[in-house]
């Protein structure tokens, strides 16, 4: 039965539909397989054995989705089906459940949606046939660090990856919080449950809850179909709540609830959700200020303050600002398909030199802007400088580009320009996704959690035609 006892397979004769699903589904840690028709997958059945689970289209060329899964049913009864169509009439829905599916996702349904219902549908670790139990890989998040200070963090990491503690992992903004968050999850024993992160000063407050802990469909304006929440995206796994300290107050004692109990109820919801979540919190604000001032639950601080991990600016650390600058540079380059480059040692000498208020992230897209913009093989302090200066931070003023859009706006209608709105929406749209996925270096999720934007909305916005990581 090889390997295919570990993949999914996706069947649909919408490419787009599988490269979507699929890519969602491999950046979950996946292996995955895609068919255009259901007569491939019963030939690949036959000669590769079952896969792990199965995603189904109905309505395809030659034999449909529920003819399939009535095969599939036959040669392998406990493969979990799951089965897609933008049929949502009953009669599709009960054929496919008569018909022994595990689920049914009405389309377009939300990736992330999916991605917990493999979660939900596979085995427990241990347990028969599970998917591939890899983190999803993620080049260039590998700690570095030499100086005594990283040193006796990358100890604690490891000692404490292996009990399911809450972390509260605090420091400057860009000091490599998430990084330490993701570690912890890949050295645990959770390591092949997802990691889910979540910004919480990116979303809007309203919407929290609901991106917590989900809701039904219908429970507010706007909540057409039901929503997994993170919490149970992450069951099993790792919860990664970001700027903690931005949670609004009522959240901050729904949040100590659900810790507490480890169950809840979706927004609208009847059904108690349990779950099994090793929460790691972050802030790069002083908590127990927050606390002894009454804005942050003095409560919750001590649930999720279990460990304490502290990490230094990288001003305090510039021992550390060479190797960090040398890796930065040569991925970036490589990534550009550019030659390799490094920083002459004057240069090495002016990085560490400068403060560095964006941390480790402000010297990973310095580098990306040197890679891109330095001439020759070798950046000297002259580049570095003009990279500087090219720094967003050295430039950005906020009221610029509004000035600049009304000068736009003003001009085109004088000009007796139409459909200014969905021109300027369409830049602004790409303007905000460009400059994400370029700090993120093309990380969609990340990029979409940035934008306060669900990745859903961003995959749309770029069509599935678009490189990604
Ligand atoms: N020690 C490190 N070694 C290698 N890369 C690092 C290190 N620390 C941070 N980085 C890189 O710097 C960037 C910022 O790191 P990260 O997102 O983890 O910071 P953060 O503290 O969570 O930031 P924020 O508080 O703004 O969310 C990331 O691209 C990360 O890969």
């Amino acid at each position: 039965m090889a390997n295919d006892a570990r993949r999914i397979w996706i069947v649909d004769d919408d490419r787009a539909v599988r490269f979507v699903l699929a890519t969602a589904l491999r950046e979950a840690g996946h292996a995955v397989d895609g068919f255009e028709n259901a007569r491939d997958a019963l030939a690949a059945l036959r000669d590769r054995g079952a896969p792990a689970l199965l995603f189904t289209d109905v309505r395809m060329p030659g034999e449909d989705g529920l003819t399939l899964l009535d095969k599939l049913k036959q040669a392998a009864p406990q493969l979990p089906v799951i089965v897609m169509s933008a049929y949502t009439d009953i009669a599709s829905t009960a054929g496919a459940f008569r018909g022994g599916a595990y689920e049914f996702l009405s389309k377009p349904f939300d990736l992330d949606a999916a991605v917990a219902l493999v979660a939900r549908a596979l085995p427990e670790a241990g347990e028969g046939a599970a998917v591939a139990r890899v983190a999803p890989a993620m080049p260039g998040t590998e700690l570095i660090g030499e100086t005594p200070a990283m040193r006796a963090l990358f100890r604690s990491i490891g000692r404490l990856a292996q009990a399911p503690l809450s972390v509260l992992i605090t420091g400057e903004t860009g000091t490599g919080k998430e990084l330490v968050a993701r570690a912890l999850h890949r050295e645990s024993p959770r390591a092949h449950r997802p990691f889910v992160a979540l910004n919480t000063a990116a979303i809007p407050a309203e919407l929290l809850e609901s991106e917590l802990f989900g809701h039904e469909a219908g429970a507010f304006t706007g909540a057409t179909k039901r929503h997994v929440g993170r919490f149970e995206q992450a069951d099993g796994g790792t919860l990664f709540l970001d700027e903690i300290g931005d949670m609004p107050a009522s959240l901050q004692t729904r949040l100590l609830r659900v810790l507490a109990e480890g169950e809840f109820f979706r927004v609208g919801g009847r059904e108690l959700i349990r779950v099994d979540v090793r929460v790691i919190a972050a802030t790069h604000q002083d908590l127990d200020a927050l606390a002894a001032e009454g804005r942050f639950r003095a409560d919750l601080l001590h649930r999720l303050d279990v460990v304490r991990l502290h990490l230094p600016p990288l001003r305090e650390r510039t021992d550390d600002v060479p190797a960090l600058a040398e890796r930065f540079l040569a991925a970036a380059a490589r990534k550009l398909d550019a030659p390799p480059k490094h920083f002459a040692k004057a240069a090495l000498a002016r990085l560490r030199a400068h403060d560095w208020p964006g941390n480790v992230r402000e010297l990973e897209n310095l580098c990306w802007r040197v890679a891109a913009l330095a001439p020759a093989d070798t950046v000297g302090v002259a580049d570095l400088e003009a990279a500087l200066r090219a720094s967003p931070r050295a430039s950005v003023d906020a009221d610029d580009w509004e000035a600049a859009l009304a000068r736009w706006a003003r001009a085109r209608i004088e000009a007796g320009d139409a459909d200014l709105h969905a021109e300027a929406k369409a830049k602004l749209d790409r303007i905000l996704l460009d400059a994400a996925l370029e700090h993120t270096h093309g990380h969609r999720g990340e990029a979409a959690s940035r934008l306060g934007l669900g990745r859903n909305t961003v995959t749309r916005k770029l069509g599935p035609g678009r490189k990604r990581r």
